[in-house]
């Protein structure tokens, strides 16, 4: 309840901020409705009262109050609705806005790639719609209450017992909870069927992917299991829907019921001379009105309750987010003593082993430094944890002695670059796929210019041209999207003030052949020296013992632990598991 009074305060101050003036008036055109119902209902009782005694003064003055408000009534609601729609869409903007902002300044990747969490996400957003209505469900409710106190209030004027008509309402209420959180659970197990099913479809309209797929002749399969998981997950809505249907007629039919029992009241009442047939008229538009105020009750519960779900995701994200703190030292100029990983273990979230297993390291400043193994050996994530993407589970990366962990995330992310093993090929304006590498200098021509030239990079278009066959421009080859991606990495060494502490290429060159590989890494080396004279490690991640064997200090990883390190003399000397897969390489390449 508190975290949910929390975000009602947080959007309705956003609220305020999306317009104060729409606001204020949709609260007291929203407000003054509950004025409206009661001066209604009034108007009807004074009829009654009037007209049995002959008080032409009062029965016109009934008509005139009723009629008036009947007016107000229905002017107002359309500008109330429109007033509503255009608010929530705003709210939900900002609010959309603020969550990607929140979620930017997470810098590890976890929150992107495990499916809990991805699925979290999924429901904020989904439900984004709800929680910027959020003030507006939570007035309509009070607003709803007061309505419905006024209406019952005149019914117990007729006799106490018609109060009873409030006791009936419980079951609709109890059935009402009970059908949104079946919905809710129902929306919860769907999602990651829902994920998967997206995921499904995109392998098969996707171009990298659907060449395979297509190769595969797996389409039609494809789309069928992602059809069916879609069905299956509208199913499982569909029937928590039809249950919830289900409690919610038996629930009125209780209360219909209970109106029956009402006018048998009414009738006695009358049979008695305690009541006039005017006051059996009041009752019944009493009755009539407290069901569509129930209704209205039920359903802005309704919506408070979608919210109050994604309330919890919500706040998950906040305190997930906040946890990583922003604040921290500012990494050093240049490096003196080099990076160094203690005792360093990483488990996937989830996983049932560790990743990393007490890897303990020293990458001198200067130095390049070369990872080797087997695949699945933990090189891309150790590539991972060095850069601060995946904070360590266990043990701690340092930084010229200071850890990675006390120095601000963004100023560390500001001093790293490379070239990851899954690269980008970002499909934008050739200034844009390059400036992106260094975003503040992104409409800096001369510099997008000097990157692509100094990374040896095709300049298929102009730098404004648009770049990828499906945006009606050129599509480069994989070799040449290599090439941009290095580019990109490289705008950090032409711009800025201070260049990278750490540069990384995890085995973007798979393409290439073991002498391109080399030939690659020798210039790329060449062309972060600026970096490297002021301390920068070059963390390289190959296969290729000919690149490999160029690097100052190497590393070989199994089954997440470092089992031999030193520099290619040293590990050929040692006549180790490096040795032998070197002579192994050599003599297929002889
Ligand atoms: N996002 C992830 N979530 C869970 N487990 C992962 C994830 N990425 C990698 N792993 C697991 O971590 C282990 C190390 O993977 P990693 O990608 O670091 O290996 P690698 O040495 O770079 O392999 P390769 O040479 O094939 O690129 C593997 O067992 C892999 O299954």
């Amino acid at each position: 309840m508190r975290d949910w009074l929390r975000l009602l305060g947080h959007v309705t101050r956003q609220t305020l901020r999306s317009g104060r003036r729409s606001a204020v008036v949709l609260a007291g055109l929203t407000v003054g409705q509950a004025a409206v119902i009661a001066a209604m209902a009034l108007s009807q009782r004074a009829l009654v009262d009037s007209s049995a005694a002959h008080r032409v003064a009062g029965v016109v003055a009934a008509v005139v109050v009723g009629a008036a408000a009947y007016a107000i009534m229905a002017a107002t609601g359309r500008i109330r609705g429109n007033l509503m729609i255009i608010l929530v869409a705003r709210t939900r903007a900002r609010l959309s806005e603020e969550i990607q902002r929140r979620v930017s300044s997470i810098p590890t990747l976890t929150h992107l790639e495990h499916a809990p969490h991805i699925d979290r996400w999924n429901r904020i957003f989904d439900s984004s719609g709800a929680i910027a209505a959020m003030p507006w469900s939570a007035l309509d409710s009070v607003v709803s209450v007061l309505g419905l106190v006024v209406t019952v209030g005149l019914l117990v004027s007729v006799s106490p017992w018609l109060v009873l008509l409030l006791v009936l309402a419980v079951p609709l209420v109890l059935a009402n909870r009970w059908a949104d959180r079946a919905l809710r659970d129902a929306r919860d197990a769907g999602t990651p069927l829902l994920r998967r099913s997206t995921r499904l479809h995109e392998l098969c309209v996707t171009p990298e992917p659907a060449k395979e797929v297509m190769l595969s002749d797996g389409g039609a399969e494809l789309g069928r299991e992602a059809g069916r998981l879609w069905d299956q997950a509208a199913r499982q809505e569909a029937a928590a829907q039809l249950r919830g249907a289900v409690r919610r007629s038996l629930a009125w039919a209780v209360y219909a019921a209970g109106f029956a029992v009402a006018m048998v009241i009414v009738a006695d009442l009358i049979h008695s001379g305690a009541a006039t047939v005017g006051t059996a008229v009041l009752v019944v538009s009493l009755v009539t009105q407290l069901q569509s105020q129930l209704r209205q009750v039920l359903d802005s519960m309704a919506v408070a309750a979608e919210a109050g779900h994604a309330v919890s995701h919500y706040w998950w994200l906040r305190r997930y987010a906040e946890s990583f703190s922003a604040e921290g030292a500012a990494p050093p100029a240049a490096l003196v003593e080099g990076i160094t990983l203690d005792e360093v273990s990483f488990r996937y979230p989830g996983a049932g082993d560790d990743a990393l297993r007490s890897v303990s390291l020293s990458l001198p400043a200067g130095s390049t430094v070369a990872i080797v193994g087997a695949n699945g050996a933990g090189k891309s994530t150790l590539i991972k944890v060095i850069t601060g993407l995946y904070a360590p589970t266990g043990g701690s990366v340092a930084v010229d002695g200071v850890p990675v962990s006390d120095l601000s995330p963004e100023m560390w992310r500001a001093r790293l670059s490379g070239v990851y093993q899954d690269f980008a090929r970002l499909r934008l304006r050739l200034r844009e796929t390059v400036g992106v590498g260094q975003v503040r200098f992104v409409r800096q021509g001369a510099a997008v210019g000097e990157a692509i030239e100094r990374a040896g990079a095709p300049l298929l278009t102009g730098l404004e041209g648009q770049l990828g066959a499906e945006f009606g421009g050129p599509e480069p080859s994989l070799g040449q999207w290599q090439r941009l991606a290095v580019a990109r990495s490289l705008m950090r060494e032409v711009r800025g003030d201070l260049p990278p502490l750490c540069v990384v290429l995890d085995e973007p060159t798979a393409a290439l052949d073991p002498l391109a590989e080399r030939e690659m890494f020798e210039h790329f080396v060449g062309q972060v020296r600026a970096a490297r004279l002021r301390g920068a490690v070059t963390v390289l991640v190959s296969h290729r013992f000919t690149t490999v064997r160029m690097a100052d200090h190497i590393v070989v990883l199994d089954d997440g632990r470092v089992t031999e390190q030193g520099s290619h003399a040293d590990l050929m000397a040692a006549g180790g598991g490096y040795a032998e897969l070197y002579h192994l390489q050599e003599r297929a390449y002889r």
